[in-house]
Parts: structure tokens; C-alpha cells; sequence
């Protein structure tokens, strides 16, 4: 069976990204990463991070109280005397030592608790300011080449941001136990101090190495990522589960996902093998200069440049700070390693989404607009040799209804994106009553427009929704019930056990899914729900049977009056209905006219209609 092909993907990014990445870059980020977290936090409750705040504190205090009463319990019990005696004169400084240590461990439960109210809530605002995101681009925004790219890292970036808070939080706990250890441990003797930088300091370095690969190999996999998403999507859901089947697709389809899955582990492997060798090596470093730490206090100890009790206390001391140095790198490392992903949200959500936003002029589209004129139009999709739309010109009128006919790959779907603002040209002009789309805000356009797509969604919503999306709620059923009996689903719609009400989704509990041509039934209603002054129809009835057929254009007819109709059609019968009918080619309109005038002009029209009729 063929191997699944290696999909390209842009690198710049990903070079750049590494560039500027070292220990020291990771360090001099932290505050600024740490502030961005907060900013986040606190945007969505601020109670939560004053109490996050000031336990993380309370536990750094506590911390230098239990060392510090240590140091002075010490001193009692190294020194002489009875030992009934020493217990007693170290008894204040343990009582101290426990009530400390409770007060860390409250402190530190109550950080943990208002992390875990907190984190939920910083995941949704990161994702839903992603879909605000992406429900803001230009509809062009998604032909860019690197646009899914993008997004799926900033996905990543989304799912990095509940674990990210964890690792701040894990962070500055260990941050402040360890500035409260180094203090004791500086106070004890200052030669202690850099000694015990050293020791970890190797560890810190392999962490940022280590993540740094794993970041690298999460990029090098992330076309194949993307592509591995969208067929699990295409071979496990319901709507493909047939053709899949009768097509006798499984064997390779299952050939095809294993076999990608297995190039995304190979690199994933080969990089935990250079991860793990990065961190022996880390972790070799570390022990000799922890041996150098220890062979220190030893010999202060000796030389008795410190006495057995401060010792003691030392050891107490350089355990509590090694073990907090260590956090403190390892949480360093990870944060790091998130703020990468958090830095591709912020980077999607920021600058790639915000440059791709609908930003054209303010000014409000015409109401219910009389013609709709495109000037020597052209338009071109990127990668593509020849435009899809090239240098047309057309003018539609209000009242009139226009078939839009022609092979594949003609232009005609582009055409209409066109028309209805979707697309801006790239040469010439698309005007509402002689005002320019590029100058209006598009919303006011859209506000007008009912389209029905060549590729309709089928909403996992209530059939109620189905039809209303979009528009404002109503308390009242009966122009659903109107809609859906135009276009002849009355009777399906009743017979279903919960009405309007029922869910159509299959895949989710208690809902049900409808018939093809029922579905393309319920866009329809969509489109003409919303009583639109520009209704456009991309192949409406190409799943639907005769009588579903007859329906929609009796529709198209009835309505015809108050607005402008645009319908695509591949069925030349339909166009009889049209009062024009214009024929594309290669991007451009080739012929115009009635029906009875181009089937027997001798052009495209006449061929193709003779062609429907040659069976
Ligand atoms: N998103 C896209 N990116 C790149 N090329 C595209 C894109 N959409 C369409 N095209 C190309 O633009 C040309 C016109 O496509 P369009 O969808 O407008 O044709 P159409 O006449 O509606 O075709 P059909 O009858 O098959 O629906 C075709 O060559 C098509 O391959």
C-alpha cells in the first residue's frame, strides 16, 4: 500500500522561535511570562489571585520560620548537658518549627485551591478569545497557505494554558521557600551560597535543552499533526462511516493513520533519546557539583569555621534549598516551555488574526439594494496559475432572477462569494447600488444576504436552530413552521419526537440525523428564513428529490419580487425559471440570456443542455 505523503510546512517560524531561546533568555523572560499569567488571572478573578498571592507568600514565610526556630533548636540539642534539660530549652523553638509548618501547609493548600478554580476559567477565556479569533477573519484568511498551521499551534498554545498556571503557582512556591532557605543559609556562613548555585545550576541548563527539543520535534510533527486530526475525523465519524465501508476503504485507511501515527512517534522517540542523553548529562554535571557542596560544609565543619549545631542546621537548610533550587528550574523550564505555545496563541489570537480581521470601511451597506454591479472583476486563489474570476463584469437587478451555469471549476462559486462581499477582488469593484463592498462594513452586507452553499453545515443543534441561526430568537414558531413547510418538511419535522425541539445530531444522545435531501431542505429554510434582499442558492437542490426540486424554485419564483436571486445550478432544467441565465467560462461570462434564446445559440449552453438530455 502507498505510504501516506510527507505534508510541507512552512519553517521560518520555527527557526526563529530557537533563535533568541537560551538559559539566560529563559530567565530574563520569567518575570515578563509570570506578569502575562497574572494579567490573565486577574482579568477573571481577582480574589482568587490575592488569595493565590498572599499563600504563596504566608508559605515562604513559614519556611524561613521553620529553618531559622531549626538553626535554634539546634544549638540546645548539639550542645552539653542533660538531655531532659536541652529538650526543654529546644521546646519553644519546636513549638515554633510546628506551628510554621502547619501554617506553610494551610498556605500552600489554599494556593492549590484557588489555582484549581482559576485555571479552568484562564482555559476558556485563552479559547474562546481563539474561536472570537477565528469567527473574525476574512473568509480568504483560510486559503492561506500557513493559516491552519498556525491555528493548530495556537490550539496547543490553549491546551498549554491550564497546565501553565499549575507551573506558576509550583513555581513561586518554590521561588520564595528557596529565597527564604538561601537567606538562612547565607546567614549561616555566605561561602555557602554560590556552592549551592553551582550544584543545580547544570540541571537548570538541561531543562531548557530538553524542553527545547521537545518543542523543536512538537513543530517539525505539526503538518503531519494536523493532517492526522482531520482523517481521524474523516474515517471515525457517522456521515463517512458508508463510503468508507461499501468502498472497501478500512484496510487502508487503517494502513494510512497507523503508518502517519508511527512518522509522528519515530520523531518523537529519536527525540526522547536526545532529551534523555541531555539530561544524563545534566544531571552527571549536577552531581559533581553537588559533591562540591557537600565536601564544603564538611570541610567549614572541620575547620571549625562553623560549629557542629550551625552544621546541622546547614544541612537542614541546603536540603530544603536544593530541593526548592531544583523546582525552582524545573517549573522554570516548563513555563518556558508553555510560554513557546503561549506564545503562538498570543502571536494567532494578536497579530495573525487580528491582521487577517475584517477591518474594511465603516459605511452601511444599502437596504435591500437595487442592482449589484461587478466592474472588470478578477479575483485569484494563491498557488493557483489562472484566475478563478477574470476581469467580469455584471449587473444584477433587484426582482430579477439570475441562473448561474457552467462546468466545474468555472468560476461560479467564487462568483457569488463575490457578489455577497465574502471575497474582495483584486481588481475591479463589487458595488451595492453604486456603493463599493471595500468601503462597507460587512456585517451590514451579510445582515441582507441568505445564502445557501455548495458545502452546507448540517448545525448539531435543535431543528428549531437549524433554521433560525443567525437571526434573533422568537418566542414564536409559526414563520419556522412556514419556512419548514415551503420547502415540503412539515410532516418529517412533526413526526420527530421532540418537533422543532429535536437535537439533529446523531452522534450525541437522544438526538437523531435526517436524510440528505432533507438536510439541504433545512439550509434552504435557513436562507429563506431570514427573508433575505440578496438570497443566493449554490447548487440548492442537488441532493433533493424531484418534488423537494419543484418546491425550492416555486420558492425562488414566489419570493422573486422583493429581492435579488442568485441561483447556481448543474441542472439546466432549473434555469427555465431564471428571467436570465448567464453562462461561465474559465472564470469568465461567455454567454447571456433567456433559456429559449441560448439553447439554440450554438454555445456552451446548448451543448451541455444536450448533453443532460442524451441518455
Ligand atoms: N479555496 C480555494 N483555493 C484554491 N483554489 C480554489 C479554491 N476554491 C476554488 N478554487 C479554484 O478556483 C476555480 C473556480 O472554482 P469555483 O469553486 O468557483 O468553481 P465552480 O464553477 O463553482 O465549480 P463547481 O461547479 O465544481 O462547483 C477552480 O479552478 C477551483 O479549483
Amino acid at each position: 500500500m502507498p505510504e501516506p505523503v510527507e505534508p510541507r510546512q512552512k519553517r521560518a517560524e520555527l527557526r526563529s522561535a530557537f533563535e533568541d531561546a537560551s538559559f539566560w533568555t529563559l530567565c530574563r523572560r520569567i518575570p515578563s511570562l509570570l506578569a502575562q499569567i497574572a494579567r490573565m488571572a486577574w482579568a477573571i478573578d481577582r480574589r482568587d489571585v490575592l488569595l493565590l498571592v498572599g499563600c504563596q507568600i504566608a508559605s515562604g514565610v513559614a519556611a524561613a520560620v521553620v529553618l531559622a526556630a531549626t538553626a535554634r533548636a539546634m544549638v540546645p540539642i548539639l550542645g552539653g548537658g542533660l538531655v531532659p534539660d536541652r529538650v526543654r530549652e529546644a521546646l519553644p523553638a519546636l513549638a515554633v518549627v510546628a506551628v510554621a509548618a502547619a501554617v506553610g501547609r494551610i498556605a500552600f493548600g489554599l494556593a492549590a485551591w484557588a489555582v484549581a478554580r482559576l485555571k479552568p476559567r484562564v482555559m476558556t477565556a485563552a479559547d474562546t478569545a481563539l474561536v472570537q479569533a477565528m469567527l473574525s477573519v476574512e473568509l480568504e484568511a483560510f486559503n492561506r497557505a500557513d493559516f491552519s498551521e498556525q491555528h493548530e499551534h495556537a490550539e496547543t498554545g490553549v491546551m498549554r494554558c491550564e497546565r501553565m498556571l499549575y507551573d506558576a503557582q509550583s513555581f513561586m512556591a518554590a521561588f520564595i521557600r528557596l529565597v527564604a532557605a538561601f537567606g538562612v543559609v547565607t546567614v549561616l556562613h555566605p561561602l555557602m551560597l554560590p556552592v549551592l548555585l553551582l550544584a543545580v545550576l547544570p540541571s537548570g541548563i538541561g531543562a531548557v535543552a530538553e524542553a527545547k527539543i521537545e518543542y523543536r520535534t512538537h513543530y517539525q510533527n505539526a503538518a503531519n499533526r494536523n493532517l492526522k486530526g482531520m482523517m481521524r475525523w474523516h474515517i471515525t465519524t457517522s456521515g463517512y462511516a458508508n463510503e468508507v465501508r461499501a468502498n472497501s476503504m478500512r484496510a487502508y485507511l487503517g494502513f494510512w493513520y497507523e503508518t502517519l501515527s508511527r512518522r509522528i512517534d519515530q520523531r518523537t522517540v529519536a527525540a526522547a533519546g536526545r532529551q534523555v542523553r541531555t539530561n544524563l548529562l545534566a544531571a552527571a554535571a549536577g552531581g559533581v557539583c553537588l559533591t562540591g557542596a557537600w565536601a564544603t560544609l564538611v570541610w567549614l565543619t572541620v575547620s571549625g569555621r562553623v560549629s557542629l549545631a550551625v552544621s546541622a542546621t546547614a544541612v537542614v537548610a541546603v536540603r530544603t534549598a536544593l530541593g526548592n533550587l531544583a523546582n525552582v528550574i524545573h517549573y522554570c523550564a516548563t513555563l518556558f516551555h508553555s510560554s513557546l505555545f503561549l506564545g503562538d496563541w498570543k502571536r494567532f489570537v494578536d497579530t495573525t488574526a487580528a491582521e487577517l480581521a475584517l477591518a474594511r470601511g465603516g459605511e452601511k451597506a444599502p437596504v435591500c439594494p437595487e442592482t449589484i454591479r461587478l466592474d472588470n472583476v478578477t479575483y485569484s486563489y494563491p498557488n493557483r496559475p489562472r484566475p478563478a474570476v477574470d476581469g467580469l463584469s455584471l449587473t444584477l437587478r433587484r426582482g430579477e432572477v439570475v441562473a448561474v451555469v457552467g462546468e466545474n471549476g468555472s468560476g461560479k462559486s467564487s462568483l457569488i462569494k463575490l457578489l455577497t462581499g465574502l471575497y474582495l477582488p483584486e481588481k475591479g469593484t463589487v458595488s451595492w447600488d453604486g456603493v463599493d463592498l471595500r468601503t462597507v462594513d460587512p456585517d451590514t452586507v451579510w445582515a441582507q444576504t441568505g445564502l445557501v452553499p455548495q458545502f452546507f453545515a448540517c448545525w448539531p443543534l435543535a431543528c428549531r436552530e437549524n433554521v433560525t441561526l443567525g437571526q434573533p430568537a422568537t418566542w414564536d414558531d409559526e414563520a419556522v413552521w412556514e419556512v419548514v413547510e415551503t420547502v415540503g418538511m412539515r410532516e418529517v419535522v412533526e413526526e420527530l419526537p421532540e418537533g422543532l425541539d429535536m437535537l439533529l445530531a446523531r452522534e450525541v444522545w437522544g438526538g437523531v440525523t435526517l436524510s440528505g435531501g432533507q438536510w439541504q431542505r433545512l439550509a434552504c429554510c435557513r436562507a429563506l428564513y431570514r427573508k433575505p434582499a440578496v438570497l443566493v442558492l449554490d447548487e440548492p437542490t442537488s441532493e433533493m428529490d424531484a418534488r423537494g426540486e419543484h418546491l425550492i424554485f416555486q420558492a425562488l419564483k414566489a419570493m422573486a419580487a422583493d429581492r435579488i436571486s442568485i441561483v447556481v445550478t448543474h441542472r439546466l432544467e432549473n434555469t427555465k425559471i431564471a428571467d436570465r441565465i448567464i453562462v461561465m467560462e474559465d472564470g469568465r461570462i461567455t454567454e447571456q440570456g433567456t433559456f429559449e434564446r441560448l439553447i439554440k445559440a450554438g454555445g456552451l449552453f446548448q451543448e451541455l443542455y444536450e448533453l443532460s438530455q442524451d441518455r
